[in-house]
């Protein structure tokens, strides 16, 4: 991949840690490359500071990277408060709605960040768009159940328009299938849309699970630059700085 990619989202991933993360916490990881110089970062301070934080994955990839890192693995059932989450996403629009689930973990990634005080994301500067499909052309990700996925896939196109598609693998024939064992739809839209809408009426279909939309529920976005450098936006203010 394109060095300028990577070193924007190693950037925006350490800015974030380093801002966030302090001793003692619980602390949400989310999925996705970016993720992965977080958790890094969170492990190179454990050992530097001897920190003592509790890591809940949000899928099995955030789990292993946990575990190979020597981090402290924690679960919801006996740490249901997280001090903060930190998660990528695949697009985030100026009012910080964002789309996840590019790497198919919306699902685990909406309840662990949800349990969290403040939910922070972090992205390279492709991820950074005024509206949400200006850069992202994959869909809104939906989690369904496996028996549903023709009507709920038939509801959104006749009430939404655009294309539900179901999520193909690639090493294996047949669909992607979630760490739940269900399916997911890439709802592929035309034009701007009221998001909230959208998501209530996508949670009204039996059989969706969750969606990849977040509407404003993060604190704050770190984008990085291909320069190594990071802007911050957060829901209040525009771009606030850069380092
Ligand atoms: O939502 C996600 C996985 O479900 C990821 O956070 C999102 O796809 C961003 O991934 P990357 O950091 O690899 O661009």
């Amino acid at each position: 991949m394109d060095e300028g990619i990577n070193a924007g989202k190693k950037a925006a991933a350490y800015k974030a840690v380093d801002d966030f993360v302090k001793d003692n916490q619980i602390i949400g990881v989310g999925s996705g490359s970016t993720i992965v110089y977080s958790i890094d970062r969170i492990a190179e301070r454990v050992k530097n500071e001897n920190l003592k934080l509790i890591c809940i994955p949000t899928s099995f990839q955030a789990r292993q990277a946990i575990i190979e890192r020597g981090l402290t693995l924690g679960q919801l059932e006996m740490n249901p408060k997280l001090d903060i989450a930190i998660d990528g996403a695949d697009e985030v629009d100026y009012q910080l709605n964002c789309i996840k689930g590019g790497g198919g973990c919306q699902t685990q990634e909406k309840i662990v960040d949800y349990c969290a005080e403040e939910f922070i994301l972090v992205a390279d500067y492709r991820k950074d768009s005024e509206h949400l499909g200006d850069s992202w052309k994959k869909g809104i990700p939906i989690e369904v159940i496996p028996m549903a996925y023709k009507p709920v896939q038939m509801k959104i196109q006749s009430k939404l328009g655009g294309k539900a598609n179901i999520r193909m693998a690639t090493k294996k024939a047949g669909p992607v299938v979630t760490d739940n064992g269900n399916l997911i739809l890439d709802w592929c839209f035309e034009g701007k849309q009221n998001w909230e809408q959208v998501d209530t009426f996508l949670h009204s279909i039996p059989g969706v699970v969750e969606t990849g939309l977040f509407i404003q529920s993060a604190k704050m976005v770190y984008f990085g630059t291909a320069e190594g450098k990071v802007y911050t936006r957060n829901k209040n203010q525009d771009m606030l700085n850069s380092h």
